[in-house]
């Protein structure tokens, strides 16, 4: 299994589908589990259960994945916050963090509704504020770290499948 961890906004869902495409590999949005198991969105579980409720639930989810074999999987950006995850995603699969900086992910999410942590007054110190926590949980969860600002979708999942040495071959993945 294939992780990406990293901020909002950061690509994990993007780069992660063009990445599994690329290598012949299932997607797996963990998000988009999540939802399936709440029978809601996200925002609207935030909104009615608060944000504990919503850990316990990714706290599960993100367990049960790390046990499939292969696959790419995209995180959500908070799931390094527990211990748990960091050690059931560091152990169970190869992690690439997507670092951005809070400006470059302000630029990309300023009019996205859809996440509920940058629903506030000022979305860009929220970013910050979320920045100073995580760099070092992502840091510590990952194998690798690519920087995201300036690449392509197209250009990162290029890098990312060459720092994990696999290439695509002809029917899909080809460890090289
Ligand atoms: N490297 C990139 N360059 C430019 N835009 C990007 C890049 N990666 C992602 N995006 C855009 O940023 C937005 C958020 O990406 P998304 O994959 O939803 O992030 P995440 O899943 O990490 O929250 C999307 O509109 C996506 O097209
Ligand atoms: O950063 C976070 O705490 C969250 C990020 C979201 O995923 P993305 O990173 O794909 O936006 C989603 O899991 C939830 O809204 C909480
Ligand atoms: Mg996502």
């Amino acid at each position: 299994m294939i992780s990406l961890v990293g901020l909002p906004g950061s690509g994990k869902s993007t780069v992660g589908r063009q990445l599994a495409r690329r290598l012949g590999l299932p997607f797996i949005d963990s998000d988009h589990v999540i939802e399936q198991r709440i029978g809601c969105s996200i925002r609207e579980f935030f909104e009615r259960e608060g944000e504990a409720r919503f850990r316990d639930v990714e706290e599960e989810v993100i367990g049960d994945l790390c046990r499939r074999d292969s696959g790419v999987l995209a995180t959500g950006g908070g799931s390094v916050l527990r211990s748990a995850n960091r050690f059931a995603l560091h152990g169970g699969s190869r992690v690439v963090y997507l670092r951005s900086t809070p400006e470059e992910l302000f630029r990309r999410l300023r009019h996205d509704v859809s996440r509920p942590l940058l629903q506030v007054e000022d979305p860009l110190s929220r970013l910050r504020d979320l920045f100073e926590i995580r760099d070092p949980l992502y840091r510590e969860t990952a194998h690798f770290v690519v920087e995201t600002g300036r690449p392509s979708v197209s250009a990162l999942v290029k890098m990312i499948s060459a720092q994990l040495g696999i290439a695509p071959g002809p029917g899909g993945a080809t460890p090289t």
